[in-house]
């Protein structure tokens, strides 16, 4: 098993008396990809700013292997990269001399800056746009370019918050990328977003935060198996359903829950393994199936199913 690379213990943070961020505590281990899953204002960013010791907590630590990460302590802080919500670019400089500006804040210089610049922004693919401002960038390609520049110092945690606010699919497919080569490189990462969906396509696990609270702290699959129903089946019939019908199929092994609208049938399934046994129990009952499709349930129906909202308003 890989070792802790960070350990965040009991964090707290209270902005006046609005408590942001209450005792929270999760761990990341070398190279793995921890997504941090919230609605908004659920401490997201209050948290992810004490974990890189820009902020400084009310009580609680944050040891990176083993070290305290405090506001001073530079050499923990070394070993982490971040990449704020909120773009930190200038605009009047080119894209190479944005990342030499960052790399010198770092203490790199002469030719290993110059070849850590060219890296990471290969990268982010824009090793073509070196010589163009960010002014004249899309919003993801100015993401990517942030991206790099927390890159610079070769961090062994990346913390990403909300990376793909404001961002079109085809750019967000293009940081997914990134992320993913950075995985392969045994880079671990935290990153946080309101969206589950895009968070389960690169986390290994997830800890889901509402009130400065954590409320679970496992694994998509561990996740999956708290649903009440992992999967759902829709069917066309050639006939309305009836009420005895829909009766009898919810008394099927497996079968969570059934709504039946003149032909279509929608029938929630404890795992998706039953799909097939209830649709030849359809058939045995001499009904034609005119279409039936199924789906694995929606990771965002987590946060509905621990608290009873939507993770969006
Ligand atoms: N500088 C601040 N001063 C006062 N209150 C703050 C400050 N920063 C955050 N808060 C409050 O603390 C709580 C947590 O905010 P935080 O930004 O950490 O949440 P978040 O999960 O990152 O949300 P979002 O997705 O909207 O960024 C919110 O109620 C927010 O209004």
């Amino acid at each position: 098993m890989a070792a802790v690379l960070l350990s965040v213990n009991q964090l707290s943070k209270s902005y006046g008396a609005r408590k942001a961020v209450d005792g929270v505590s999760f761990q990341v281990q070398q190279g793995q990809t921890v997504g941090l899953i919230g609605p908004n204002g659920a401490g997201k960013s209050t948290t992810v700013s004490m974990i890189c010791g820009l902020l400084r907590s009310d009580s609680g630590s944050v040891l990176l292997n083993g070290a305290p990460v405090t506001q001073g302590a530079s050499a923990a802080k070394r070993l982490i990269g971040y990449v704020p919500q909120d773009l930190a670019l200038y605009d009047d400089l080119s894209s190479l001399e944005n990342l030499k500006l960052f790399g010198a804040l770092y203490g790199l210089k002469g030719a290993q800056l110059k070849q850590r610049c060219e890296q990471v922004l290969a990268l982010v693919n824009l090793s073509d746009r070196a010589g163009d401002n960010p002014s004249t960038f899309s919003g993801g390609m100015k993401r990517r370019l942030n991206i790099a520049a927390a890159l610079l110092h070769e961090p062994q945690l990346l913390i990403l918050d909300e990376p793909t606010v404001g961002v079109d699919p085809q750019s967000r497919n293009a940081i997914f990328d990134t992320l993913e080569a950075l995985q392969a490189q045994g880079c671990a990462l935290i990153y946080t977003s309101h969206y589950m969906e895009e968070v389960e396509r690169l986390a290994d696990h997830l800890v889901i935060i509402d009130h400065g609270k954590v409320l679970a702290d496992e694994t998509p699959a561990a996740l999956y198996q708290r649903l009440p129903a992992q999967a759902a089946l829709q069917v066309e019939l050639a006939t309305a359903a009836g009420a005895e019908l829909v009766a009898a199929l919810s008394a099927l092994d497996g079968v969570r829950s059934v709504q039946a609208s003149g032909q279509q049938l929608s029938i929630a399934l404890a795992d998706a393994a039953q799909a097939a046994p209830v649709l030849v129990w359809l058939a045995g009952q001499g009904l034609t199936l005119l279409h039936f499709a199924t789906a694995k349930t929606s990771l965002e129906n987590i946060f509905l199913n621990l608290t009873g909202r939507s993770l969006r308003d």
